[in-house]
This record gives structure tokens, sequence and C-alpha cells, in this order.
């Protein structure tokens, strides 16, 4: 991990080092058209050819039904299985609370506007599953999207070896009331829910996580489906005071660098001391590590930033714009304001990333690659639409009408203007 001093660095030198552009990202977009186009194509016989290709497997097909997870469910220990339940809760607590109902507002006498919520009817949802399978990111979406009452949830995720999914998936399946897994990972399920194919139902929307396949196809498909946003490889930015505890922050660091060798975990630190720290304590917790090869990596990858103080910390971070944000000091509450891009943030010596990764309540599905700087991470509101509403009073067209026939001769529409001169005029008719 290098180090930096934020004083010796140009302007371009900030620009770099906050870039995710990775060397071969041309050759993900063709691999990624390519795949796209052969599923558009060939629909569910690009699926299973795909599935052979990279997931290994001779799928009988491309689906497991109710029946099936609900066997595959029953082997979850329990203790995994009350750890689901108690995460479930929290995320559905918290995804409940955002269920708001706007005020209407009278803009001048007589007229009255408001928006309403409406689900998205049909919602895609990738859960990853090829460096780890993540049953939290099932919960992490599917949660909001039966609260917002999307109609039909289609849930693709890459087959196992045995052409199964795991029994966590299957008993967030169970618990979410969801009937079927789509064995489909890749760029190919993200096509799949995008174009429709014989088996999988098209989307109008299309959730989740994924590596750079996955997130370079959601970003091409976009012409013909809606997504949430780039949620690419994980990435964690940590500023650390003095009053930071360095095993702490390494560990913090480690368990993004963890989820795959483009992940990022960048530290920017007032104290050269806590830097040092930190970095012994990684080689000390990453030898450990079940995934050292994956974790070292990323932290190759990643770096050091030393600043002069807090302030110059956010600085930084807010160029980064990070997917997480841990404040690692004990001043967290004064650089709140200051935060401008963040995805989510963690306040604290005592608050892990993880916490908000697995069961706080937060969403976990949130902008990498600095797309916190104009994307939320995925929300109750990600699955709604917002209608506007307006109701006209007599009082309020005569109030309103004169400025938009004037508004519309201006532009020189006569119809919109004859919209409304029409109704003045017809005073019987209203
Ligand atoms: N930003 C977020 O909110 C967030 C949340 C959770 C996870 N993540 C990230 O999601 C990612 C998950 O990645 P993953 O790889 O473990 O699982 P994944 O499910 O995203 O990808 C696995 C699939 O990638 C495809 N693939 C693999 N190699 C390929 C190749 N050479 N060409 C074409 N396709 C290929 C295969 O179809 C495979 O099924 C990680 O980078 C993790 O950091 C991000
Ligand atoms: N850190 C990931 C989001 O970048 C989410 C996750 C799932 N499981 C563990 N972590
Ligand atoms: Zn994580």
């Amino acid at each position: 991990m290098e180090i930096y001093n934020y004083t010796d660095l140009s302007k371009q030198k900030v620009k770099e080092l906050c870039s995710r552009q990775i060397e071969d990202d041309k050759l993900v977009e063709e691999r990624v058209t390519d795949i796209i186009n052969s599923v558009k194509n060939d629909g569910d016989k690009a699926l299973f050819n795909f599935a052979k290709a990279f997931d290994k497997v001779d799928l009988e097909k491309l689906f497991l039904d109710a029946e099936e997870l609900k066997s595959i469910a029953a082997n979850i220990p329990a203790d995994a299985k009350k750890a689901i339940d108690t995460a479930y809760q929290n995320i559905k607590t918290f995804h409940q609370s955002q269920f708001k109902v706007e005020d209407k507002v009278e803009t001048m006498p007589g007229v009255v506007c408001w928006r309403e919520s409406r689900a998205i009817e049909k919602v895609g949802l990738y859960i990853p599953g090829g460096t780890a399978v993540l049953p939290s990111t099932f919960l992490m979406l599917a949660t909001p999207a039966i609260i917002a009452g999307c109609k039909e949830i289609v849930v693709c995720s890459p087959p196992q070896s045995d052409g199964k999914t795991n029994c966590y998936l299957a008993y967030c399946a169970v618990l979410l009331g969801i009937d079927k897994i789509y064995l489909i990972g890749g760029a190919q399920a993200v096509a799949a829910m995008a174009f429709g194919t014989e088996t999988v139902p098209q989307v109008n929307k299309i959730f989740g996580p994924g590596n750079r396949y996955v997130t370079m196809a959601k970003t091409m498909v976009q012409n013909k489906v809606a997504i949430d946003m780039p949620a690419g490889p994980s990435e964690v930015l940590v500023i650390a005071d003095e009053t930071a505890n360095p095993s702490f922050v390494a560990a913090d660091l480690l368990a993004q660098a963890e989820h795959g060798t483009d992940s990022q975990a960048i530290l920017v630190s007032t104290s050269n001391k806590i830097i040092t720290e930190t970095l012994k304590q990684i080689e000390v917790q990453l030898s450990i590590l079940p995934r050292k090869d994956i974790a070292a990596k990323a932290i190759d990858n990643s770096y050091a930033v030393l600043v002069d103080n807090l302030t110059e910390a956010m600085d930084y971070s807010n160029e980064y714009a990070p997917e997480h944000l841990i404040l690692a000091t004990e001043s967290f509450e004064r650089l709140i304001p200051l935060i401008i891009n963040a995805g989510s943030v963690f306040l604290g010596n005592l608050t892990p990333e993880s916490a908000g990764d697995y069961a706080s309540g937060t969403n976990h599905t949130l902008p990498t690659s600095g797309f916190s700087k104009a994307y939320s991470g995925v929300s109750l509101d990600a699955f709604v639409k917002k209608i506007t509403f307006q109701h006209l009073s007599t009082k309020g067209l005569n109030n309103i009408g004169p400025t938009v026939e004037t508004l519309a001769a201006a532009e020189g529409l006569q119809a919109h203007k004859n919209a409304v001169t029409i109704r003045l005029k017809n005073k019987e008719q209203r």
C-alpha cells in the first residue's frame, strides 16, 4: 500500500488516484457487448451456454421453483436462520420508515398540486454469486421491493457447480415469499432481464451489485430498462485521526478488500503513526484470512494519504466519492456537515462497515467508482415512481389561466394557449 502526502499531490495526481479506471475496461465492454447480443438473439439457449462457459455447469433448467427452494432452505443452520431473520427485521424496519405520504400544496388559490408514489411493476434483482454468494444482497433488494409493492420480482443469481443455489439464498427466498430463483449470473443475467427470453421475464428496472461484467452490462442496457446505479467492486475510504484504533481501521479496510481483487480500501489520516500501525495490523490480520490472496491484491491496489487536518481529509474524501465512508475519529459529529459525496457513512470507532453490509438496516447496494457524486444507494424510493397530480378549481383556472396563455403565446404554441382560453370563455360548460 503506497503512502502519499496530500500537500505533495498535484491536482492531476489526486484525479488519477480518485479514478477507478482499470486498463482492460475496453475488453470488458467488448465481451459484454457480445454477451448481450447473444442473449438478445438466442434467448435461453445463450443462457445455457454461458452457464457452461462461465459457471462450469450444465443446467437442466434455468430456475429453481418454490418446492425446490423450500427443500434446499431446510438445510440452513439454526444460527444462520436466526441471523437472517434479525437482519431482515432491521432492514424492513428502516425501509418501511422511508414510506412517506406527501402533502397536497396549493401553489395559488384554487391550484392544488401533489405527488403520489406507485411501485414499479416489474423489477429484476441481481444477487452476486461469483467470488462469494451474497444472501445479504437478496434481503437488501427484495425487502424494499416488497414494501414498495412491486408486482413481479425476478431474481437472478449464478448457479452453483451442482446446478442449484445455496441454503442461505434459498432460505431468503422462502422468508421473502419469492417463489423462483433464476440460475443466471453475470452480464447474461442483466441482458435476460432487460430483453426477456423464453423463460426469463423482461423487467422495467434492474437492481443489484456485481462485478465489472454485471456493472458494464447494466450501464449498456439503459436504453431498454432503468437501472438502480452503477454498483460495482466494493470500496471503502476510512478517515482516521489519532483517536482511531489501528486494528479496527485495518479490519475495516480488509473487510472491503476481501470482496475482490479490484476492490479499493483507502486510508486518509492526520497521523503518520496511525498509518504505520494500521499497515502493520493489515499484515497481521491478512495472514489469517481465508481469502488472503484476494484481499492482498486489493490492498496492493489501494493507498494511504497523510493529511494535515480533518477538513483536508474530508476534501479528499469528497473528491474520491467513496461507496462507504468510515469516520474513525471521536470528532465525527463535526465532520458530518462537511460530507458531500458518499454512499453510506459509518460514524465513530465502534461502527464497523460490516454492520451496514448485513444488519443495521441501511441498504448495502451503493454507488461505486465515484458515482456517489450523483447517485444515492438503493432505498424504498428506488422501487417507486413519483407521479405528480394537479387540480384546478374555477378560481384556480381564473387565477392561473392568463399566465399560461401568455407563456404559450411567447413560445408560439397556439394550441396550448387555446386549451386554457376555451375553458375561460365557456363558463357555462365548466
Ligand atoms: N456496490 C455494491 O453495492 C456492492 C454490493 C455487494 C457486492 N459488490 C461487489 O459485487 C461484486 C461481485 O462479484 P462476483 O464476481 O463475486 O460475482 P458476480 O455474481 O457479480 O459475477 C459472477 C459472474 O460473472 C461472470 N463472469 C465471470 N468471469 C467472466 C468473464 N471472464 N467474462 C464474462 N463474464 C464473466 C459469470 O457469469 C459469473 O456468473 C464484487 O466486486 C463485490 O465487491 C458491490
Ligand atoms: N460490502 C458490500 C457492498 O459493497 C456488501 C456486502 C455483502 N456481503 C458483505 N458485504
Ligand atoms: Zn462487504
